[in-house]
């Protein structure tokens, strides 16, 4: 057995037939699929890769390899029953994705870029299923991107996950060069350049959004921890999971090296929502639509901003010029979409919203075109709306398309919108005061106002 302590370069030369022992510290741990093209690269036809980690001996991947160097898959990998490689540690490569590897300096086409690590939880739920066929195609991240995916489930869905995987598999998408997938959040979001938070409970019947609030963000607090220790430190945070701008506050609470701007609550979804409305009452095709804001929480708060917005460039109210329908059918119309949606499917928006989250991600890493914007959930840390200070709020943003984003500062607020966005500040700053103990600040107490108000598809 060859000894090989973390080196990766030592490891690719000390392979032979046979055992390997590596010594992994534990943010290798998740790159078994990284150690597995290492070995193919190796040219040996099996090794057993062994992983150390704290003094422990840890039985791992068992990887095969080929004389090969080019790129295919050379053998079925040694599987448990279910298809998954044979390391329990948590984030684990998956069936095709443990046998084949990078291209070679060379080999990749010219234009690909690095690939890009994105972290899923409620990877087995109904939104992931959209969206990480749409990922994995390069829908999202562009034609010359390649992805890496790392799933998040949980022992109950652990057989769902598996399945997911085994789509992934099945649907040879070229730009998908990893699947990992794992039930540790510590371990699935190594070196994640991005996390789509998505797993969350549903309300269920007769439960108090303050119940919500905490178990919700009991599970964001611990991935904010995990983010915070073994993400990339650039990492981008979107979370989609309700009650989505609270528990995008805690995560980032709990992610002190992590930079606050960096983490988004998807209201892209009632963004696009707004645009539809407001075309089909126009009578104009929805991409004629621009200037659309999403401000506060995404609940029924929120405020859909037609002040604002434009139509072909004109201000939507010169266009439509039906003041009382903007504010009395318009605005309740896309705060409550996600109600009337669940009271037709019997299921809450899942397509939609994946592709409002692909939307999201590609306002960020694409320049916003002249003149307009785009509505995220952001860290508020100064804004000349007067907004409180420390919360997550839905605002204008534009970005360079380098991840990073800036605010838009000289909207128009009159009394009727003033008035709103107060009102969305307050439901929040009260939901922040519900989840005090997760976010490290003493005396909270979870006071709701109007008793209790409502996500969009509570209705
Ligand atoms: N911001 C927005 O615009 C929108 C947000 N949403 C929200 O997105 C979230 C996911 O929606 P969707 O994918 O349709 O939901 P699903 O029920 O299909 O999946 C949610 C996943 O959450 C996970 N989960 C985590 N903790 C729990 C728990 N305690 N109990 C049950 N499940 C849990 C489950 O995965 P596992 O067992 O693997 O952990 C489950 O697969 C919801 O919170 C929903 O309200 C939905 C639409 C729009
Ligand atoms: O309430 C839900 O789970 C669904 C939701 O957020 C929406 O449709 O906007």
């Amino acid at each position: 057995m060859a000894a090989v302590a973390g080196n990766l370069g030592a490891l690719t030369a000390a392979v032979t037939n046979g055992d390997v022992l590596v010594k992994l510290d534990k943010r290798n741990v998740l790159s078994s699929a990284f150690f597995s093209r290492k070995l193919v690269a190796a040219g040996s036809t099996k090794v057993t890769v062994r992983q150390q980690r704290e003094g422990e001996m840890r039985r791992g991947v068992v990887a095969y390899v080929a004389p090969s160097t080019t790129e295919k898959t050379v053998s079925e990998p040694e599987r448990t029953a279910n298809g998954v490689a044979e390391k329990q540690t948590g984030g684990q490569c998956f069936g095709v994705f443990c046998v084949t590897y990078d291209l070679k300096e060379g080999e990749r086409p010219k234009t690909w870029k690095k690939t890009v690590r994105i972290a899923v939880s409620g990877a087995a739920g109904m939104i992931a299923n959209h969206l990480l066929f749409k990922l994995a195609s390069g829908e999202v991240f562009g034609q010359d991107q390649p992805i890496a995916l790392n799933l998040l489930g949980s022992v109950r869905s652990r057989d769902a996950l598996e399945g997911v995987a085994m789509e992934l598999e099945d649907s040879l998408f070229p730009l998908l060069r990893e699947v990992n997938i794992g039930i540790e959040a510590e371990e699935v979001f190594a070196d994640a350049d991005w996390a789509l938070l998505i797993g969350a409970k549903p309300r269920g019947p007769g439960m108090e959004r303050a119940d919500l609030l905490d178990i919700n963000g009991q599970i964001f607090a611990e991935q904010g921890k995990a983010l915070n220790k073994v993400a990339s430190p650039d990492v981008k945070v979107l979370v989609v999971g309700n009650p989505c701008n609270t528990n995008a506050l805690i995560a980032l609470k709990n992610a002190p090296r992590l930079n606050p701007r960096n983490f988004h609550a998807l209201t892209r979804l009632d963004e696009n929502r707004a645009k539809c409305q407001l075309a089909l009452k126009a009578g104009v095709f929805y991409d004629n639509v621009s200037n659309v804001t999403i401000w506060g929480n995404h609940s029924t708060t929120q405020v859909p901003d037609f002040l604002n917005a434009k139509i072909h460039g004109a201000r939507v109210m010169d266009v439509i010029q039906d003041e009382k329908w903007l504010k009395e059918e318009f605005t309740p119309r896309v705060q409550k979409r996600g109600g009337a949606l669940i009271q037709k499917w019997g299921r809450s928006s899942a397509a939609s919203t994946a592709v409002s989250i692909g939307d999201a991600i590609k306002s960020l890493i694409t320049p916003t075109p002249e003149g307009d914007w785009f509505s995220s959930g952001v860290y508020t840390s100064g804004n000349p709306y007067g907004i409180a200070e420390d919360i997550i709020y839905s605002m204008p943003c534009r970005s360079a398309g380098d991840g990073s984003w800036e605010l838009v500062t000289d909207c128009e607020i009159d009394d009727y919108l003033r008035e709103r966005i107060k009102k969305s500040e307050d439901e929040l700053l009260a939901e922040k005061n519900c989840v005090a103990h997760l976010i490290g600040q003493e005396n909270g107490y979870c006071d709701l106002p109007e008793g209790d108000t409502m996500l969009p598809g509570e209705l």
